[in-house]
């Protein structure tokens, strides 16, 4: 049996302000009142993980320890199949300290070269842990093609050069609602809610 989060606050475990965003709205309909991270002052853990899953555990018991609440973090990634699963758990670190997303897309554009495998997938693993120490852990995924130039400004990090498989627009390009029915943090979101908000 996982253990129910019932209402009430709940930190998110991020300092990324997309990610921010986009658990907020996805949370929108539970009752739960959302203080981010940032907000609270919490310090950002050094990911040492070797697994997304690992990364989201270690920022969501941080975070849970340190605010003495519910927290909920997200460690996600773009896994790129002709770069063996690169830039994966590194996709934030490929960006820099100035967190250059035109100059990481370059980055796996420039490795990739002239490969016909254009396919990747976006994976996101979700923790909610509780100042105890219990942890709950749920993983998504979305899979994709690598699109050259980038497309949009919607969305944060690699979204404008990845085209969900089977759509004409890059998550770049969509809504917020489009990018939810079928993302890897929305696949993620659902086992959780199944698991742990009902
Ligand atoms: O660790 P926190 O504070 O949550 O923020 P972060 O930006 O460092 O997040 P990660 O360590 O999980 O790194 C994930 C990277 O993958 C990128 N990424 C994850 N989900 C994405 C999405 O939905 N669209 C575009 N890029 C995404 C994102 O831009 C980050 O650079
Ligand atoms: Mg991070």
């Amino acid at each position: 049996m996982s253990r129910k989060f019932t209402a009430g606050p709940l930190v998110i475990a991020s300092h990324n302000a997309g990610k921010v965003r986009e658990i907020g709205e996805l949370l929108g309909r539970f009752d739960a009142q959302v203080v981010s991270a940032g907000t609270l002052g919490l310090d950002e853990p050094e990911e040492t993980g070797a697994t997304f899953a690992a990364n989201a555990e270690l920022k969501a018991l941080a975070a849970a320890k340190a605010a003495n609440l519910p927290a909920l973090a997200d460690d996600s990634g773009l896994a790129v199949n002709a770069l063996g699963g690169d830039p994966g758990i590194y996709s934030a670190r490929w960006a820099g300290p100035t967190k250059d997303f035109a100059a990481a897309m370059k980055l796996v554009h420039d490795k990739m070269g002239d490969t016909p495998d254009h396919g990747a997938r976006f994976v996101c693993a979700l923790a909610l842990a509780w100042p105890d120490g219990h942890v709950e852990t749920f993983e998504g995924v979305v899979e994709g093609d690598i699109v050259w130039p980038p497309r949009g400004a919607n969305g944060f990090g690699y979204d404008p050069f990845f085209l969900p498989t089977g759509g004409s627009l890059t998550f770049g390009e969509m809504e917020a609602a489009a990018k939810h029915a079928i993302s890897h943090r929305a696949d993620a979101f659902a086992k959780l809610v199944a698991a742990c908000f009902q």
